[in-house]
């Protein structure tokens, strides 16, 4: 995974189509492997900075990257891509699933994994203002952008064409300047959420989508063929030499049209 400077324009998403979940797990984890490799082999970081969603993804995530013994977790530094208000041991917290799926099975440092502290279940703007400050401190002198720059963010797609917890019609789509915002009017339950906002997610390396099952039919479509329509989903738009990727089994790709690409690691 080599890449140029950037420049201000996204280029088109790659949709990789897998005939069921657990192909698609092991794809995954060669890709995110791969993105590991780019920042510590390649641009010689000290750590891999993923941040992760909720919802369905940690399961598939956790799937084939559990008990590998080649991966230097030492040096991943994980963050949330959104996060529910809601104490971290709730079963609607995001730590929750992936601390089940991901953390407790993998020797990452607890200090490398920027929990969201949720602590002031009622003061949703201190939890983001929090959150900003942990991004601001490990980001700070790894670049002098005005956003921080993700190797890798992993998302999820609700049947309603939200990611992370930008969801349709709502004003925070229309956040330019913030790093991360908050909501106390999810129309998804628990209604209060932390999210990274979309400049944030558009100056990653690469942003990677995983949607599965055939309940996801609809909304892919109108994700990867009508992106015309404006869903949360479809309004990431990386910007070049980034790029966004979407990690789909079959049943979830029943009605999509877009051009699949064969999934080859050692292309990534
Ligand atoms: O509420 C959320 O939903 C999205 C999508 O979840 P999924 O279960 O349909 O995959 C998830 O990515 C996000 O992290 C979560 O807060």
């Amino acid at each position: 995974m080599s890449e140029a400077a950037p420049s201000k324009k996204a280029t088109a998403p790659v949709l990789f189509g897998f005939p069921s979940t657990d192909d698609l797990s092991k794809s995954l984890a060669s890709f995110v492997l791969a993105a590991q490799d780019d920042a510590l082999t390649t641009k010689k970081q000290a750590t891999f900075k993923i941040a992760i969603s909720g919802g369905s993804l940690p399961k598939v995530l956790g799937k084939d990257l559990i008990g590998r013994e080649d991966v230097p977790w030492d040096k991943w530094e994980v963050f949330f891509a959104d996060e529910r208000v809601v104490p971290l041991d709730h079963d609607d917290s995001n730590f929750r699933l992936n601390d089940e799926h991901l953390f407790s099975h993998v020797p990452i440092p607890r200090q490398n994994i920027h929990v969201i502290d949720t602590s002031k279940l009622d003061d949703p703007e201190h939890v983001a203002d929090e959150y900003e400050k942990q991004l601001v401190a490990a980001f700070v002198g790894s670049s002098s952008i005005a956003f921080p720059r993700f190797d890798l963010v992993l998302l999820g797609i609700g049947p309603d064409g939200h990611t992370c917890s930008l969801f349709p019609g709502h004003p925070l789509l229309n956040e330019q300047d913030g790093w991360v915002a908050w909501l106390d009017d999810s129309p998804k339950p628990p209604a209060t959420r932390i999210t990274l906002t979309y400049p944030v997610l558009n100056h990653a390396h690469r942003v990677a989508f995983v949607s599965t099952g055939e309940g996801k039919q609809d909304v892919m479509e109108k994700v990867l063929d009508h992106p015309e329509e404006g869903l949360p989903s479809s309004r990431v738009k990386v910007i070049s030499p980034g790029r966004v990727y979407f990690f789909s089994d079959d049943a979830a790709l029943g009605k999509v049209k877009y051009e699949r690409t064969s999934f080859d690691a050692a292309k990534l």
